[in-house]
């Protein structure tokens, strides 16, 4: 599948009520296949299991747990089906399950009182699996009631968890934690992966996640506007540029990259090394005077321009003109990594905004210096903005924490406010554009976490603009690569010691693994 689509909890609410009232395909048959689908799922991941607890809630998420007690049941398997709340307070298509449960002379035990949760942890101990069926997308706000013990008893006790749609606690919507949610092996989703499950910090209680077909028609899925996007390997292999064997350096793009000063050159080398091996047709660093000498000895393929610089060896705004002035014969200019905020960055930055009328690529201390955000909505030519959530946070001037809490709408409201491609770099990047679209990177890990890694994201995607590239597709393949290089690069050199040009090494490993 080359786009998967991720879902709200409201969004996936809404592809339910259509398929049952529109469509008429009656909630009991979709509640039916789900548990269903999610007792195949336990079946083939655990063959030998003899004792099951259910843990229900007392919506939708306990009505696909009673069915999966059912089926298990079925299979010749010992279960026992714990009910967080009372039997007459289940409504709808879980009280017919629940009924049909009790037809069958399966107990289902109420859990109502503090005295009931302490008789739990022996069961859950001699389980041989637990069924976390208590909370769905259905969830609102911080946990209520006895959840939070038992939440803690379920994480407390060594038996595995199975996660019924999303594991409880975790918000669909956002991935959010409000305090603790069940921490499982393995997550079955319905039709859609949730956003909590790939966000952070909810994407660390899914473990394996499975996403199982319900029968909900596409149709269903069609009428809603899903404008947020999983980054797959697929879709990275649709957008890869092809190279002609009838093709010159020309074709692959003039690339500028102002970036660098005193202490601070390994983060131009880096963006210029990554964007040549990115298959760049040209690549120039521009760099303060004094720093330039070293620029030519680290780099071989790549050009170097001595700029302006003021006494500290930063830019001087004679660089203004100097770019400009090479910018005319170039395709893409990247400007910010390792420039420092002193002295007359800001000014550079900004001027360099208004008057370059070709795509441009800001990150680091290029991010750091804007001072006016109303200067990137009169750009024509596409921007790149490439923050972590500190520089992120600089721009907006809100707290880290509401960022990230919030990555998906944060990234997508400035995309469309300011008409730039956001690229909102941590685990799970977002990429915004300017009309709303969103797209989740899923490859990485925390070898990235370093300090040079960001230049190497940013001579990566503007390589590829350089090569032609809509700013958004060479945003989306750059940022899948950058994530692949490392986890393929710390399977050698771990997490631990992979460093940012080892990423430039991995990458053509990474090229390979989504080539045609
Ligand atoms: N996606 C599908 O096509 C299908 C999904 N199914 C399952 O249905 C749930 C969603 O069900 P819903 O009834 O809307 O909500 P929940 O069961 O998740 O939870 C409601 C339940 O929980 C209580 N509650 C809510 N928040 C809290 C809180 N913070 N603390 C304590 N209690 C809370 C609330 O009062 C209700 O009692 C979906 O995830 C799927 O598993 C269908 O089975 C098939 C189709
Ligand atoms: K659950």
């Amino acid at each position: 599948m080359i786009i998967i689509k991720l879902v709200s909890g409201a969004q996936m609410g809404q592809i339910d009520r259509y398929t049952i009232e529109e469509l008429g395909i009656d909630g009991v048959v979709l509640m039916e296949q789900a548990g269903r689908r999610v007792t195949e799922e336990i079946l083939a991941e655990y063959s030998a299991l003899e004792k099951v607890v259910v843990l229900a809630g007392k919506g939708n998420n306990g009505g696909d747990g009673f069915i999966i007690s059912r089926l298990l049941e079925q299979e010749g398997i010992a279960v026992q089906t714990f009910l967080v709340g009372n039997k007459d307070e289940i409504t709808g298509d879980a009280w017919v399950n629940l009924e049909i449960l009790e037809r069958l002379d399966d107990q289902v035990t109420e859990v109502t009182t503090a005295a009931d949760v302490e008789n739990l942890p022996s069961d859950l101990k001699q389980a041989d699996l637990i069924v976390d069926a208590m909370l769905g997308t259905g969830i609102k706000g911080k946990l209520r009631g006895l959840f939070p013990n038992i939440i803690d008893l379920v994480n407390e006790v060594n038996t595995e968890v199975t996660a019924v749609d999303i594991p409880s606690g975790v918000e669909a919507d956002s991935g959010i934690v409000r305090e603790m949610a069940v921490q499982a092996q393995q997550t079955v989703t319905f039709a859609l992966p949730k956003l909590g499950l790939l966000l952070y910090p909810g994407a660390k209680f899914v473990g394996q996640l499975k996403v199982v077909d319900i029968g909900i028609p596409k149709q269903a899925i069609a009428q809603q506007e899903i404008e947020t996007n999983l980054i797959t390997a697929d879709l990275a292999t649709k957008l890869l540029p092809l190279r002609d064997d009838d093709s010159h350096k020309g074709n692959y793009g003039k690339l500028l990259l102002v970036a660098g000063s005193t202490g601070m050159t390994g983060a131009a080398v880096l963006t210029a090394r990554a964007s040549l091996k990115m298959g760049a047709g040209l690549v120039t660093v521009g760099i303060p005077s004094s720093v330039n000498p070293i620029l030519e000895t680290k780099l071989t393929e790549a050009m170097t321009y001595p700029l302006a610089e003021t006494r500290d060896g930063s830019l001087d705004v004679g660089a203004i003109e100097q770019v400009e002035k090479l910018m005319s014969s170039r395709d893409v200019l990247a400007i910010g990594p390792g420039l420092t905020t002193t002295g007359e960055v800001t000014t550079v930055v900004n001027k360099l905004l208004t008057k370059i009328e070709e795509p441009v690529v800001v990150d680091a201390d290029g991010l750091n210096v804007i001072d006016d955000l109303e200067i990137l909505k009169e750009r024509e030519a596409a921007t790149i903005l490439t923050p972590h959530p500190g520089e992120m946070s600089r721009l907006l001037e809100q707290p880290i924490k509401e960022i990230e809490v919030n990555r998906v709408a944060v990234a997508r409201e400035f995309a469309v406010e300011y008409g730039v491609i956001l690229v909102l770099k941590g685990s799970r990047t977002v990429i915004a554009t300017p009309t709303g679209e969103v797209y989740i990177n899923y490859s990485g890990n925390s070898a990235l976490a370093t300090g040079g890694s960001g230049d190497v994201l940013t001579g990566l995607i503007t390589s590829l603009v350089g090569q032609d590239l809509a700013p958004v597709d060479a945003s989306i393949i750059a940022v899948y690569l950058h994530g692949l290089a490392a986890e393929i690069g710390s399977e050698e050199l771990t997490k631990y010691s992979l460093v940012p040009s080892d990423l430039i090494d991995y990458l053509p490993q990474a090229i390979k693994a989504i080539e045609n």
